[in-house]
C-alpha cells in the first residue's frame, strides 16, 4: 500500500437494520495535512470515524496506517498506533484533576505517574494551550476541557488527531487558540481529520476535504478554492435552500417576564443564577450567548419548571405567575422546551420516534380516556419525520440509533408542531447540517411572526445574530443588557460573554425594573 498516505482506508461498508450507514467509502489523508470530513446529518462521518478508532466493526473495507494493514479491534489499538480522538461530548470526571483525568484514559500509554503532571505541562505548554495538571476538572472552562483530551493525545506519539465538531463549545479566541495549536501539529507532521458543519473555518483551515452523501463519497475538494455555498452544494445537492432571508421583528406585549431570578445551588458544580431580570415579547427572538457553564442551564430548568425555586424572584407567563409550578402546568400555558442534552433531556435513548414524539405532545389529543391513541401517535411522528427531513428508516426507530443532527431536527419539529406560545430552546442547531439549520431557522422565525415569544440560548454566535430580535449574554450566573442585535457589535457581545457589563447594565434602559415593568 501507497506509503505516501498517512490513513487509506477503502471500501469502508456499515451496515445497520434498515440503513447503509457507509457504503464503500474509500478516504485518503496525508501526512501534515489537514483533512476535512464533510456531510449532511446522518451522511455517515461518525459511522467511519468510530470504525477507524475501534469504536464499531466494519462488515467490510481495509484499513492502512503509514502504508501498513491496520488491525484495530477496540480504541486501545488505535491509540497504540498514534490515532487520538476527540469526541464531540467530553468525557471527562469533574471531581478529578486534569492529571488524573488522563492518567485514567490513557492506562498503561500514560507512563510513570510521577512524571506525567510534568509532561502535561510542558507538552501543553509546548502547543500553545496551557494546563494546570493539578487543577480540578470541575473548575476549567470548556475550553480547558477540550484542551485537556487534545493534550491527553498529545502525550501519546501522535500522528492522526480527530476532532469531531471541536469549536462548538469553543468562544471565537478559543477557536483561534485551537487553530494555532492544530497549524504546529501539522508542522511537525501530524495528519487531522477535522469533521465540522461551519464551513468558513473549514475553508480557514483544511487543506482537502472529502464529502460525504447518503453513506457513499459524494465529492473531494481544496477548501481554500471553494466557498461556504459551492461547499455546501457539495454536501447537500442541488434541490435543499441553504441560505434564508431573516427579517428583524418588534415584539408587542411581554410574554416571559423574569424579575430578581437567583437560584441556589442544587448539585456540586451548578452556576447560581443571580438576580436575572428580562423580558420576551410575544413576536420576537431573544437570544442570550455566553459559554458553555455560566448558568444556561439553570436559567433553562428554571424557565421548564425542572427546577423549582421558592424565593422572591417571579418568572411570569403573560400575568400568571408559574414560579411554583410544575413542568407539565408549564406547559398547558404555551411553554415548549428543547433542552441542550438531546438523549437523555431532549428524547428517551431507548424509546422509539413515535414514543418520544408523545413524550411531549401527549395532551394533543394522542390519549383518549387513558389509552394511547396509537395511529395517531404514528401519524404525528411521521408528519415531523417528513416536515424536517429527519432520516430514519421509520417512526419505530430508537432515538439512540439516529445521527445527532437528525435527532435534533426531530425533538425541534416535535416542540414547534405544538404551536407554543414560548419556545425556549438551547443551542438548536447544535450539530445540525447546513440545509436543516436553514429550515430549523425557517421554522422558528415563521413561529415568531405568528406571535410566538423565543428565547434561544446558544453558544453559536452566527446564529445568534442571524435569528435573533435582541441579544444579550450570561457570564457567571449574571445577565448582561439585553439590547437590539444590530445595536451590538461582536466585540461587545464577546466583553458581555466575558463579564465585562456592569457597566452597561447601569446604562441600560431595556432591562426590567425588579417589579416587572420595563423601565
Ligand atoms: N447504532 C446505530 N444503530 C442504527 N443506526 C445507526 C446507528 N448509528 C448510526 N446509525 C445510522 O447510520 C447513519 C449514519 O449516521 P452517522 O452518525 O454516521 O452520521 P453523521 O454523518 O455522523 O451525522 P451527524 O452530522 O448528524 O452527526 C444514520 O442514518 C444513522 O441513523
Amino acid at each position: 500500500m501507497d506509503n505516501k498516505y498517512r490513513l487509506t482506508m477503502q471500501g469502508m461498508t456499515k451496515h445497520y437494520p434498515g440503513c447503509i450507514a457507509n457504503d464503500g467509502v474509500t478516504i485518503k489523508i496525508k501526512h501534515g495535512e489537514v483533512h476535512a470530513l464533510l456531510g449532511e446529518n446522518g451522511a455517515g462521518k461518525s459511522t467511519l470515524m468510530k470504525m477507524l478508532y475501534g469504536v464499531v466493526k466494519p462488515d467490510q473495507g481495509d484499513m492502512f496506517f503509514n502504508g501498513r494493514v491496520m488491525n484495530i479491534k477496540e480504541p486501545a489499538d488505535a491509540r497504540e498506533l498514534g490515532i487520538g480522538m476527540v469526541f464531540q461530548h467530553f468525557s471527562l470526571f469533574e471531581t478529578l484533576t486534569v492529571a488524573q483525568n488522563i492518567a485514567l484514559a490513557l492506562g498503561d500509554l500514560a507512563g510513570h505517574s510521577s512524571s506525567l503532571a510534568s509532561r502535561i505541562s510542558k507538552t501543553s505548554a509546548r502547543y500553545g494551550m496551557p494546563l494546570d495538571p493539578h487543577r480540578l476538572v470541575s473548575t476549567l472552562s470548556t475550553g480547558e476541557r477540550q484542551r485537556v483530551e487534545i493534550v491527553r493525545c498529545l502525550l501519546l506519539d501522535i500522528q492522526l488527531l480527530i476532532l469531531d465538531e471541536p469549536t462548538s463549545v469553543l468562544t471565537p479566541q478559543e477557536v483561534d487558540a485551537l487553530f494555532k495549536t492544530l497549524h504546529s501539529l501539522k508542522k511537525e507532521g501530524c495528519s487531522v481529520l477535522f469533521i465540522s458543519h461551519k464551513l468558513h473555518e473549514v475553508i480557514e483551515l483544511c487543506d482537502s476535504a472529502t464529502i460525504l452523501r447518503g453513506g457513499k463519497v459524494s465529492g473531494h475538494c481544496i477548501p481554500k478554492n471553494e466557498t461556504s455555498e459551492s461547499i455546501a452544494r457539495l454536501m447537500v445537492g442541488d434541490s435543499t435552500p441553504i441560505s434564508n432571508q431573516t427579517r428583524r421583528a418588534k415584539g408587542t406585549g411581554d410574554f416571559l417576564t423574569v424579575s430578581n431570578l437567583s437560584t441556589n445551588v442544587q448539585a456540586l458544580f451548578d452556576t447560581p443564577l443571580k438576580n436575572i431580570n428580562f423580558a420576551v415579547q410575544q413576536g420576537e427572538i431573544v437570544g442570550i450567548a455566553g459559554v458553555a457553564g455560566n448558568g444556561q442551564e439553570e436559567l433553562l430548568k428554571a424557565l421548564s419548571g425542572e427546577e423549582i425555586q421558592a424565593n422572591n424572584s417571579a418568572i411570569k407567563f403573560k400575568n400568571t405567575v408559574v414560579d411554583t409550578l410544575c413542568p407539565l402546568k408549564r406547559r398547558r400555558l404555551g411553554l415548549a422546551c428543547v433542552p441542550e442534552d438531546r438523549l437523555g433531556r431532549g428524547a428517551v435513548p431507548d424509546m422509539d420516534l413515535a414514543q418520544n414524539a408523545l413524550l411531549t405532545s401527549f395532551d394533543s389529543g394522542l390519549v383518549k380516556s387513558g389509552f394511547l391513541v396509537k395511529q395517531k401517535i404514528s401519524q404525528l411522528a411521521d408528519k415531523i419525520i417528513k416536515k424536517y427531513k429527519v432520516k430514519t428508516p421509520s417512526n419505530r426507530t430508537h432515538a439512540l440509533s439516529l445521527s445527532g443532527g437528525n435527532l435534533q431536527k426531530f425533538i425541534i419539529g416535535r416542540e414547534v408542531e405544538q404551536n407554543p406560545q414560548l419556545l425556549v430552546m438551547s443551542h438548536p442547531t447544535w450539530g445540525v447540517d447546513i440545509g436543516a439549520q436553514v429550515a430549523i431557522h425557517e421554522a422558528i422565525l415563521k413561529l415568531r411572526d405568528e406571535g410566538c415569544a423565543v428565547l434561544v440560548i446558544s453558544e453559536d454566535l452566527d446564529e445568534l445574530y442571524k435569528i435573533c430580535d435582541r441579544i444579550g449574554a450570561i457570564c457567571d450566573g449574571k445577565l448582561s443588557p439585553i439590547l437590539d442585535t444590530d445595536c451590538v457589535p461582536l466585540v461587545q457581545l464577546g466583553q458581555w460573554m466575558a463579564g465585562d457589563f456592569n457597566h452597561d447594565l447601569k446604562n441600560n434602559t431595556t432591562q426590567i425594573t425588579p417589579q416587572g415593568a420595563l423601565a
